[in-house]
């Protein structure tokens, strides 16, 4: 099936594409262009004088962590926040058979960290889903796991091909129209929510997982999956497949905060990763098969334009596996990241009218009367709120932090660390910091506003979608699908919130501490 999708597929190489399959082919080697890299500083103090918590023979930091009142892998940022405020802008835990850490609240620190990884950017988080993949699915994943969980030259020899075509801000627009269908689809659900219940229910949180899903499954299936049917049964697949995103993103947690027993014996949440990464494997393979199945009844048309995912599957370097596999991680990653970086958005504009005014003044003079579908000029004029969106990663920014192992020795704060370790930028720390941000507690979007009127932004300071060769592929489509729902949702509504201040719950992502229970009013 899947050679003959591809020759039928190749039948079609000489159609005009949308998109760009050129850029990177045949490239196989790591980037090596030139970055300007910090120099190393051979009179800075011995890492044995890094400061952190009491570490012990043979266990390190682990009686340190496990045994502080803050220590809870559900509310991580508590207990980061405590070792900086104990310990300086960097902090070591040792964590015997696991690489030592170091966490970092000096942008200038993260600035280091990522100009000296830029050439081998090496993430060894996701261990746990690195071993699921590698030894226990029946050889499905040929050895090969894909880009959130690979490093090196295997990693590169995909990123190095997706990475154009993933993140040209051209390619993803051509997905616009239908992204505004979706959107416009779900506002009429929150629409009916709102006359049914008097609010959004407290499973509102959900109905923004499938916003999320058929968004992304416009890219990576290149079709509708009916999550925003009214009535989806809960064990339909779409459903099945958000909430098993859930469950793997939940165990992920428990498995990477934790001391690492998973490595020794199947832990309750290693099983739980196991058989949830098996369910959605399951479901999203046989919808791939599908999204197959039906590009290839539409072949031949010579002026037909391929999908994102047709360009990628004649991409010369990489095989139908790989391109599976990048879907699979595209669903997995789409779900959980901009669903709720939408709930922590209305919430701080629902909490701070006289930004959500500015916001849809400003959306009333883009969008105006306009009746057809958003356009890509309407976004590139929503300055603003793309501002707010910016002001919302910084408060409740998605992840603790960006995570590099350190391909050589490098200089944090005065201190040597080795090469081997793993250099954590604590994105939500650096974030509530009054010396990087002025006014750090207060939700002012303007900050951003090009004329910076707040002073300048240290460029490694937010860096929500991380950086460099190894930034989120994924970043332009979620910005995308972030701005349409923000724009359409301002253009026609004023949202509400009554209930208690939301903090963050730790599920590998930030996830909002208290249910959404929204009331949004029609504007017009
Ligand atoms: C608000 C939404 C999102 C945020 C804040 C976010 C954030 C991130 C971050 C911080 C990373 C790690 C970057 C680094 O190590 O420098 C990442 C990686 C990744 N993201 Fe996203 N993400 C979002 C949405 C998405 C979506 C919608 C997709 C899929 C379409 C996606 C797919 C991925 C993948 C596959 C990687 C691994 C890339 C690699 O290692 O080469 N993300 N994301």
């Amino acid at each position: 099936m899947a050679s003959i999708l591809r020759s039928s597929l190749l039948l079609r190489s000489s159609a005009p594409s949308a998109f760009s399959v050129r850029a990177v082919s045949g490239a196989s080697t790591l980037k090596q262009e030139a970055v300007s890299v910090p120099k190393f500083d051979s009179s800075a103090r011995p890492t044995s004088e890094i400061p952190g918590p009491r570490c012990y023979p043979i266990v390190g930091t682990i009686p340190s962590m496990l045994l502080d009142p803050t220590f809870d892998n559900k509310q991580i940022h508590k207990f980061w926040a405590k070792m900086i405020k104990e310990y300086g802008p960097i902090v070591r835990m040792i964590t015997p058979g696991m690489p030592s850490i170091v966490g970092l609240t000096n942008p200038d620190d993260c600035e280091t960290v990522f100009r000296t990884t830029m050439e081998n950017p090496l993430r060894n988080g996701f261990l746990a889903l690195k071993k699921i993949r590698d030894d226990e699915v029946n050889g499905y994943f040929e050895k090969k796991s894909g880009l959130l969980t690979e490093n090196g030259e295997e990693w590169w020899r995909v990123r190095s091909r997706v990475q154009t075509p993933m993140l040209k801000v051209k390619n993803i627009a051509s997905y616009l129209t239908l992204m505004d269908e979706v959107t416009l689809e779900f506002l009429n659900r929150i629409a009916a929510m709102q006359e049914e219940y008097g609010e959004m229910p407290s499973n509102f949180q959900t109905e923004l997982y499938k916003w999320a899903l058929e968004s992304v499954g416009l890219v990576a299936l290149s079709r509708r999956l009916g999550c925003l049917e009214p009535n989806i049964a809960d064990d339909s697949e779409p459903m099945q497949l958000i909430h098993s995103a859930n469950n793997i993103f939940e165990a992920m947690n428990d498995t990477e905060i934790s001391a690492g027993m998973w490595r020794f014996f199947p832990t309750a949440p290693y099983r739980k990763l196991k058989a949830n990464h098996q369910l959605f494997l399951e479901i999203a393979d046989s919808n791939i098969q599908e999204t197959e199945a039906l590009l290839k009844a539409k072949t031949g048309k010579e002026d037909e334009e391929l999908t994102l995912m047709e360009s990628l599957l004649l991409m010369p370097g990489l095989s139908r596996k790989d391109v599976v596999t990048l879907i699979l991680d595209m669903l997995f990653a789409g779900i959980d990241t901009t669903s709720h970086t939408i709930g922590f958005t209305l919430y701080l504009l629902a909490r701070h009218p006289e930004v959500q005014s500015r916001v849809q003044k400003e959306v009333d003079q883009v969008i105006g009367d306009h009746e057809g579908p958003l356009l890509p000029s309407h976004l590139g004029r929503l300055s603003y709120l793309k501002a707010v969106l910016k002001e919302s990663h910084r408060i409740f920014p998605l992840t603790m932090g960006n995570a590099r192992t350190l391909d050589r020795d490098i200089v944090l704060s005065g201190y040597i660390v080795p090469k081997g370790w793993m250099a954590i930028t604590l994105n939500m720390l650096i974030g509530w910091d009054e010396s990087v941000f002025p006014r750090a507690k207060e939700f002012v979007p303007e900050r951003w506003l090009r004329h910076k009127p707040l002073g300048p932004i240290h460029p490694y300071a937010s860096l929500p979608f991380g950086a460099g060769t190894r930034m989120c592929i994924g970043r332009r489509i979620a910005e995308q699908e972030l701005y349409t729902f923000l724009a359409r949702a301002m253009h026609r509504f004023t949202v509400d919130y009554k209930y208690e201040d939301m903090d963050v719950i730790s599920k590998l992502v930030f996830t909002p501490s208290q249910p959404l229970r929204f009331t949004f009013t029609e504007r017009r």
